[in-house]
């Protein structure tokens, strides 16, 4: 006997659902604030400080007044973005932590354009028409809150272009040598890489500058590479990877199919297929997605995965996050004999090796 009754247990559940629903009613509070705070530079404005930045500094640096500025920092504070430390003077100061480091506007490991882009109204819109999309398979929360694809926008639309551009290349700085240092292998014995859906080039400029006896051919939309910048080693064409994909040893997709459907996945992988054919049993295509789980309660890396599946449910037509079942069946009807799935340490990314 523990002396604990059901009932008791039933009570101390109802208490705690009682304080866990503010973090589901308020959860936009983290975003919004985060986003005030990168907007504002305050990330920047404490790394170039080698002490404690004081409220009153703080507010001079931005010229305003430190009434609203407190109310931010100690929101921040409390969230552990950023912490107060005692400066030589005595007064309390601001300091970075590994957290706010990565809402840098140019670090290498940053994520501040990608957040910039996730709270942009281009990408929240979509979320009010979700039960929409639940309800009717064939409407797209994108297309009702916008009337067309996220790729027409990015077309007709230079400043979405470079938004998608800019976040998504702060994703490829920092997983691109999370591959290439957690699975060294996959680029051995590569001669050439066509990265299909490669947009304005960064990770095929990392890759080469990581692995220089590659050869880059970044492949995305005509608009897409237009207006992407120049770099040796790396040829930028323009096409439609549902036709065809320029030919190398191997093809490199990141975060291209969670984009699509089954067949229009199967399709792109068959032109993959194709594009590696004249490098017989030594070409390959590399995937690198996420590869999720059902049952993951308390694994926070592998809660990015089903995230991002709710990401592509609002921002995407068809688009999903794959079980490795799932990855399996689109494999195998695209016509790839085998294939190996990794897990990239610390990430929730997995490389996808398919063989012809
Ligand atoms: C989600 S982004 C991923 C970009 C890049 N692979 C990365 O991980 O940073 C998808 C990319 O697919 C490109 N794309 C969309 N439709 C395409 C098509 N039909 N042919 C080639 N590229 C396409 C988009 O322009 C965009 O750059
Ligand atoms: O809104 C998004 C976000 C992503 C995304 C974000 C972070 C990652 O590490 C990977 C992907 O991808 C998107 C995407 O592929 C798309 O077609 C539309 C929207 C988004």
């Amino acid at each position: 006997m523990t002396g604990i009754t059901k009932s008791d247990a039933a009570a101390k559940e109802t208490a705690q659902a009682q304080v866990d629903i503010w973090r589901f009613v308020f959860g936009f509070t983290e975003m919004a604030v985060t986003k005030c705070a990168v907007e504002l530079g305050i990330p920047d404005i404490l790394e170039n400080h080698a002490h404690p930045v004081t409220l009153s500094e703080l507010s001079s640096t931005l010229s305003c007044s430190s009434t609203a500025l407190f109310r931010i920092m100690r929101f921040l504070k409390n969230r552990g973005i950023f912490k107060e430390e005692v400066t030589k003077q005595g007064s309390m100061g601001y300091v970075q932590t590994p957290l706010s480091r990565l809402l840098r506007k140019d670090g290498d490991d940053s994520l501040a354009s990608m957040l910039l882009w996730q709270s942009s109204s281009v990408i929240i819109d979509p979320w009010h028409h979700l039960s929409s999309r639940v309800l009717d398979e064939k409407t797209s929360a994108f297309v009702c809150a916008h009337g067309k694809d996220i790729w027409q926008i990015a077309d007709e639309d230079p400043v979405q272009r470079k938004l998608i551009d800019e976040a998504m290349a702060c994703d490829t700085r920092r997983t691109v040598p999370a591959v290439i240092e957690g699975c060294p292998e996959v680029f051995d014995g590569l001669s050439s890489v066509v990265n299909v859906g490669g947009g304005n080039g960064t990770a095929l400029r990392k890759l080469i500058e990581m692995c220089p006896w590659i050869r880059g051919i970044n492949f995305d939309l005509p608009h897409a590479v237009s207006v992407a910048p120049e770099c040796q080693g790396i040829e930028h064409v323009g096409g439609d990877m549902f036709i065809s994909v320029p030919k190398a040893h191997a093809a490199f997709l990141k975060w291209i199919l969670h984009d699509w459907h089954d067949d229009e996945c199967i399709l792109i992988l068959k032109n993959c297929r194709e594009a590696i054919s004249e490098y017989g049993k030594t070409g390959k295509v590399i995937i690198v997605e996420a590869v999720i789980e059902e049952n993951i309660k308390g694994d926070k890396l592998k809660d990015v995965g089903l995230m991002l599946d709710m990401i592509m449910l609002a921002q995407t037509n068809k688009g999903k996050e794959r079980t490795a079942q799932e990855w399996t069946h689109i494999l195998r009807e695209a016509g790839f004999t085998r294939h190996t799935i990794k897990n990239i340490p610390s990430s929730a990314l997995s490389v996808i090796e398919a063989y012809p």
